[in-house]
């Protein structure tokens, strides 16, 4: 689990995150949701350590973020950032086996071949293995950066907007297999999403942001309502229900 205790963040003075208290399950699929500037991101950097604790604490499992040896951090979670901008000539199959980094320290064993073989094979990136990141349109590159979060084999994945650059299909693609790495390998992922149809149809859990606090959480199927979304992000739309799932029918 992941508990968030009075976090409160400012720049120059001006408050950013207030007081935010909040618990992400372990297991699973929590979506951060809200409207641009909520906070959404903020939140996500201080959970994966990209931003020093002012005020408050955040602790993973029971460890305590602030006061953890990175290796030890390094095994616990992945980070996916918005801003990963990989520059250098690094294949799709190198690119994978550096995240493997904390465990091989630049000594792949057998293990950690193993596990880059295989995660070639569950993101269907067979046929990029010997492509140049630099090469890669932009949805590709993003399926790579994901495929290296998973082969960090953390308990934690936290993703900051995976969906980015990503068409109908391959977001919906990477969504299932999302969805599938939290049931099938019993990971945790957290991600940032601004779509609340994915968060609805993929995710167990959702957070909703706004000004820098948390407004809402909870299952979405209980936060999907036409009261909610107004609040949220001031847009006034039908919610349907599809296959089970709120769908929230926003774009006329
Ligand atoms: N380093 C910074 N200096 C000044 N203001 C900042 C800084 N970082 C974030 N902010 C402000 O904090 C607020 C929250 O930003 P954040 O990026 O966390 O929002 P978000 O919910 O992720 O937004 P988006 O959906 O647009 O990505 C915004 O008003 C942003 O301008």
């Amino acid at each position: 689990m992941i508990d968030i205790k009075n976090l409160s963040y400012a720049v120059d003075g001006v408050n950013i995150l207030h007081n935010i208290s909040v618990q992400i399950p372990k297991g699973g699929i929590t979506a951060l949701v809200g409207s641009n500037g909520a906070g959404k991101s903020t939140l996500f950097s201080h959970i994966a350590r990209l931003e020093t604790i002012q005020q408050g604490q955040i602790t993973i499992d029971g460890m305590d973020i602030s006061h953890t040896p990175n290796r030890d951090m390094a095994k616990l979670i992945a980070i996916l950032r918005q801003d990963n901008v990989i520059a250098s000539r690094i294949t799709v199959e190198k690119m994978l086996m550096f995240g493997r980094y904390p465990y091989h320290q630049g000594h792949p064993k057998v293990e950690d071949y193993e596990i880059v073989e295989s995660t070639l094979k569950q993101f269907q990136l067979d046929a990029l293995r010997e492509r140049f990141i630099t090469d890669l349109s932009g949805g590709q590159r993003q399926r790579v950066m994901v495929a290296m979060v998973f082969c960090q084999t953390t308990d934690y994945l936290l993703l900051d907007e995976p969906l980015n650059n990503l068409d109908m299909y391959h977001s919906k693609q990477l969504m299932k297999q999302l969805r599938q790495i939290a049931d099938d390998y019993q990971r945790t992922i957290v991600m940032v999403l601004h779509d609340v149809n994915y968060a609805s149809a993929y995710a167990d859990y959702m957070i909703g942001m706004k000004n820098g606090e948390v407004l809402l959480q909870g299952a979405p199927a209980a936060l999907l309502t036409e009261d909610n979304l107004n609040n949220l992000f001031g847009v006034k739309a039908p919610v349907v229900e599809v296959n089970g799932h709120k769908m929230v029918m926003h774009y006329l």
